[in-house]
């Protein structure tokens, strides 16, 4: 597993690293360009003509630093020195004054020439606002520039905090990352921006960002491997639990359908739909192995007694807003008391109702729910929650005490006291109609298996992604329908278990 922390977090290690280690910034900044040169070299970069571009931060001191170690080796190097050099950081002002006695070219303008490479250290992670005026004259000429580009810690332009662009920002062919990757790395447009990452340490303490149950994770094989739930020998079908799928309005059949396919394929032992009388003979086709109880309006006794039956519900996914709809949906927050996921149609009404979180009984609690959804939970616009997705899912979690899965194309699942897991599978083949209720499904599966909320929401996040990335090689980019991704989940698991090996 790694951290991904943010700009901040970042900023607030080295400052721990450089006066509770008494490690000297200077010394870092020495380590961080010369693991860049390293980088350079073992790449085998072509360094024939190499121009840096610096700013006037400790990023733009990495640069100047690489600028030195470069012409040490008798290599070519131009520096373009962009911004308020009166302005300059400590450390970046005694890397320029090293440069002045070597035979390296800085300039404030662009030097002219035929470069073999460029070096992008104008922002790392102090960039926290809109970039305008001449540095992002820069930044947009660069882009136009036909040479391979590499950025020192982040692509200049990029939000280390939330991915997003801040203006304009450096595409480039290879990022390299000092200590860690940072969360605005991992998180897309700013992923794009990156090429390749290289993440080279440097020996800044990541014991601050540690401690916070706020930095968000990005889990290996390995821990999704560690999750994987056990099918013991001595088992029937009871053993991997029961489901109850409450979903699909008219002419919404197929949302309950693959829950319920999603639910058994994740090895679920039963799953009995409960769902409106027209979609009765539908669901029987599709799925012989669905148990059916079907309803025409609301009927208490019958909903309470099937919750007694269920180890897990899964209640949303094509729902509908109907006031039967609302009140099967309340009933089971006030009844139901083992796990519940709640998607779809049933996040929409639950947004509007004040105090629905109190009437809940259940145990462990998901929610599902897409930007949009979440933005009508929140009550706040979707530009709100992607700027600010980590702050946003931690302080709800915690408030609210569950678990929920905010879905994007970089699904980030957060659980009260659990650090944020971002991941990182799957793909845009995976969105069309249906992916998300596979997903409720598949969790809803992990569930049965006895898993946790925050596991189940974790690994089923991964499966799902992974589902997607096999699915696309088999049936393409623009091919792969949802109810394939349910069929893959055989392969993603060897998948799982197979890179362990
Ligand atoms: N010893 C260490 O700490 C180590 C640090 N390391 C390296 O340092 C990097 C972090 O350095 P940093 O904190 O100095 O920030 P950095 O990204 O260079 O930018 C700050 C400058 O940009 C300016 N600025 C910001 N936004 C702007 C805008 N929109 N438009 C215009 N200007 C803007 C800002 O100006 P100000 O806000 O002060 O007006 C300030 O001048 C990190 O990514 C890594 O590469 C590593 O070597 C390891 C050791
Ligand atoms: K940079």
């Amino acid at each position: 597993m790694i951290y991904l922390p943010t700009g901040s977090q970042m900023s607030e290690a080295d400052l721990y690293t450089i006066e509770k280690e008494n490690i000297p910034s200077r010394t870092l900044m020495e380590r961080a360009a010369s693991s860049c040169v390293d980088v350079l070299i073992e790449e085998e970069l072509d360094l024939s003509s190499t121009l840096i571009v610096c700013g006037v931060g400790n990023n733009g001191g990495d640069g100047l630093a690489i600028a030195r170690l470069l012409s040490e080796q008798g290599l070519s190097v131009a520096v373009w020195l962009v911004g308020d050099t009166t302005r300059m950081s400590f450390e970046a002002k005694e890397q320029l004054s090293q440069l002045q006695n070597t035979k390296v070219i800085i300039d404030s303008q662009y030097p002219k020439g035929f470069y073999s490479l460029i070096i992008d250290a104008i922002f790392g992670v102090g960039l926290k606002r809109e970039i305008q005026g001449s540095y992002k004259e820069c930044i947009s000429f660069l882009n136009q520039q036909k040479v391979t580009k590499v950025a020192v810690d982040i692509p200049s332009g990029i939000s280390s905090a939330n991915g997003q662009v801040l203006g304009v920002a450096l595409q480039v062919d290879l990022t390299i990352a000092i200590q860690c990757q940072k969360l605005g790395m991992a998180l897309y447009p700013g992923n794009e921006y990156c090429g390749r990452i290289i993440t080279k340490k440097i020996g800044i303490s990541t014991l601050p960002f540690e401690k916070e149950k706020k930095t968000v994770l990005c889990f290996h094989n390995d821990d999704y491997y560690n999750l994987l739930p056990e099918r013991p020998a001595h088992a029937n079908k009871g053993t991997f639990g029961k489901v109850l799928v409450i979903g699909g309005s008219k002419g919404m059949a197929g949302a309950a359908y693959l829950n319920a396919f999603s639910a058994y394929k994740m090895g679920a032992g039963l799953v009995r739909f409960y769902t409106p009388e027209t979609n009765r003979s539908i669901l029987q086709t599709l799925l012989c192995e669905g148990i059916m109880t079907t309803y025409e309006s609301f009927h208490e006794k019958e909903c309470i007694e099937l919750l007694s039956w269920a180890d897990v519900v899964l209640i949303g996914s094509g729902l509908g807003l109907s006031e039967t709809a609302k009140e099967i949906l309340f009933c089971v927050l006030e009844n139901h008391e083992k796990k519940l996921v709640i998607d779809g149609d049933a996040l929409t009404l639950i947004s509007q109702c004040s105090n629905w979180r109190e009437r809940v009984k259940a145990k462990e609690i998901i929610l599902t729910p897409h930007m949009k959804e979440m933005s009508r939970l929140l009550h706040c616009d979707v530009s709100t929650i992607q700027e600010n997705r980590t702050e946003v899912l931690t302080s709800y979690v915690n408030k609210n005490q569950l678990c929920c899965v905010l879905k994007d194309e970089r699904t980030l699942v957060g659980a009260s006291n659990q650090n944020p897991v971002l991941n990182t599978s799957g793909n845009n083949a995976m969105a069309k109609a249906g992916s998300g209720d596979v997903l409720t499904g598949i969790i809803g599966g992990l569930l049965s298996h006895g898993l946790n909320a925050y596991e189940s929401g974790v690994l089923g996040v991964y499966l799902h992604g992974l589902c997607g990335d096999i699915g696309r090689e088999h049936k393409g980019e623009f091919g792969l329908m949802a109810s394939d991704l349910a069929v893959y989940l055989k392969d993603a698991i060897n998948y799982v278990k197979e890179v362990r090996k």
